[in-house]
């Protein structure tokens, strides 16, 4: 570590459930400043943001709806390094979000997943324009990617796969982003999955879940209990070889959420995947 200022960190979604534990992880980080906590939830504006999360100390950080004006507070001040906005908002909103940071110089840092490939690749020209780093990270926790990796493995060897994503029935979005980009690291490998061997019906919509690349299903489930787990399911003839990932605790994802802010503004370009920067 270095005796540079501190990282300053904005944290959008800062009363949601990673929003708050995004507050305990910076505040903890010597060489990170937490400078702004922005939430458009009305029963926490201009609450401490360290009594929102529980910390014995206030951190003297007002949730505030005021994106705008903190980005600009933010990006003038010239002592300190560039700053970052870590995003875990609502798939309706985050794509203004990631535009007006970047506009501002603020580097994004993004976990809010449902954005659309073609925003995805809009953000993508955006921040290549502009000359900004942008990390685009479905899954913060290293288990995943580790999963991903087994998984890209496993499907040079076998032809039949079909993903499984459980989560808490407070998401927004489905299938979950980490389903989306783990069929989208399968789909690189460049072969068809599932070749139908009968004519199937659909009894009921939905019933064999949604198609993504080459074949591959993904089925998505909302229960009470659940946080965040996946199944990716391999099969063929006489075998079943299942890879599975469950989150017991959203603390998982802050190591992977401290490299990304660390890392984002060494980059001038949009970047997509905790594996892309491990
Ligand atoms: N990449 C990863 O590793 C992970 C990603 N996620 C993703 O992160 C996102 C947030 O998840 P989670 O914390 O569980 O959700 P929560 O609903 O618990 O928190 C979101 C918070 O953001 C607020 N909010 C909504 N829209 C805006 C906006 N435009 N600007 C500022 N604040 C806003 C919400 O307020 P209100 O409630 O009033 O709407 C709420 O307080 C989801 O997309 C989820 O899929 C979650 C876990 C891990
Ligand atoms: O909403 C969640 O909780 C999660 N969302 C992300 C996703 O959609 O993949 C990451 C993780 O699964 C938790």
């Amino acid at each position: 570590m270095t005796n540079q200022a501190p990282i300053p960190v904005i944290v959008n979604g800062a009363a949601g459930k990673m929003g708050r534990e995004v507050i305990k992880a910076v505040a903890q980080a010597p060489d990170l400043n937490l400078v702004a906590a922005i939430d458009t939830s009305p029963e926490h504006q201009d609450q401490d943001a360290g009594e929102l999360v529980g910390l014995s100390e206030p951190l003297e950080v007002p949730i505030t709806n005021q994106l705008e004006a903190m980005l600009g507070y933010v990006a003038g001040d010239r002592q300190s390094p560039p700053g970052v906005m870590v995003d875990f908002t609502h798939p309706d909103g985050v794509y203004d979000n990631i535009r007006s940071a970047i506009a501002y110089g603020i580097r994004p840092v993004v976990g809010t997943t449902g954005l659309s490939p073609e925003q995805i690749n809009d953000l993508a020209d955006f921040a290549e324009k502009a000359s900004t780093g942008c990390l685009i990270i479905p899954n913060f926790s290293i288990g995943m990617v580790l999963l991903q990796q087994a998984a890209v493995t496993a499907s040079q060897y076998f032809d039949h796969v079909e993903i499984i994503e459980l989560h808490h029935n407070q998401k927004a979005d489905a299938p979950s982003g980490t389903a989306i980009q783990t069929a989208q690291l399968l789909g690189e490998i460049g072969k068809p999955f599932n070749s139908a061997i009968v004519e199937e019906t659909e009894k009921l919509p939905g019933a064999r879940g949604s198609l993504a690349q080459e074949g591959i299903r993904i089925h998505s489930v909302r229960l009470p209990g659940l946080i965040a787990h996946q199944e990716v399911i391999f099969g063929a003839p006489g075998q079943i070889y299942t890879l599975r990932h469950d989150t017991s605790d959203r603390s998982c994802y802050m190591p992977g959420v401290l490299l990304a802010i660390r890392k984002v503004s060494q980059l001038k370009s949009l970047v997509y995947g905790l594996e892309k920067i491990l």
